[in-house]
């Protein structure tokens, strides 16, 4: 079933962002959320993940409707924000276990994958650093370990690469099919419209909080009279195109 949107409208106290807002991510589905800045693609994940009250509209995740069961809802989804949220005074181990101690995760297979992960971003020899001797880089990994060792029914994840260097980039992606491929759901925003383009099932354009578009990365390349490889240039042609229209 995965994460259906239906509807939605809802924003802000007294700043009404999103207009019915409408889109699914199936099981096992990669979506990316893009648009200009300020389109609404943060408004809509704080609105996934609870943080804001919808003033209209559905949102359910495997038939768990967010405000008829928001504990249900929230147990299935992991988020890692485009900032990292780190507490000084916790371990990367520490940090870890809190983690699936939020999620009510106590279990062997958990903490395997949670290893694996600090193996394959080469953080397996620091769980006893504190977040002040982490790079930018290296606490970004943090929280997508925090976030992966959950194999959650939905990943979202706000700008996946900001902060990584290319081999940290790859691995994402590696995760992110590992995640898909189990059936899980991916939702993510990004900037890097090409980069997304090799490897999301479908994306969501928002403009000025309404959802524009709603396909695959060659249908959007399609409607745009563009190569693939020249999906970075999309949002130079909607800039020309609001211009034109003012
Ligand atoms: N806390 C807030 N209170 C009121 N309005 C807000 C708040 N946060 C964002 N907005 C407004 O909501 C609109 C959508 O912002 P949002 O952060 O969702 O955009 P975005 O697509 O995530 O942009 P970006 O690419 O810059 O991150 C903007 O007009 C913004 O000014």
């Amino acid at each position: 079933m995965g994460l259906k949107i239906n509807n939605l409208s809802g924003g802000y106290a007294g700043n009404n962002v999103l207009k019915n807002v409408t889109f699914d991510v199936p099981d096992g589905n990669i979506v990316a959320l893009i648009g200009l800045n300020g389109a609404g693609k943060s408004t809509t994940i704080n609105h996934i993940i609870g943080e804001l009250q919808p003033q209209m509209g559905t949102i359910e995740l495997n038939g768990i409707n967010l405000v008829q069961d928001p504990t249900g809802f929230k147990s299935q989804i992991a988020y890692i924000p485009e900032q990292p949220i780190l507490y000084d005074e916790l371990t990367l181990g520490e940090h870890l276990h809190l983690m699936l101690a939020a999620h009510n995760i106590d279990d062997e297979i958990a903490w395997q994958r949670a290893e694996q992960l600090l193996k394959r971003f080469r953080l397996d020899d620091k769980l006893h650093w504190l977040p002040v001797h982490f790079s930018k880089g290296m606490r970004q990994k943090v929280m997508l370990i925090s976030a992966f060792m959950l194999d959650a029914p939905l990943i979202i994840i706000d700008e996946p690469f900001l902060g990584l260097d290319t081999v940290a980039q790859k691995d994402v992606v590696k995760l992110i099919h590992e995640q898909a491929n189990k059936g899980n759901s991916v939702l993510m925003t990004t900037h890097l419209l090409a980069s997304a383009a090799e490897f999301v099932d479908q994306f969501v354009v928002l403009h000025d909080g309404k959802s524009r578009f709603i396909g695959t990365p060659q249908a959007l390349a399609e409607e745009n009279q563009l190569q693939l490889d020249q999906l970075d240039d999309f949002f130079d042609l909607v800039q020309r195109e609001l211009a034109d229209e003012s």
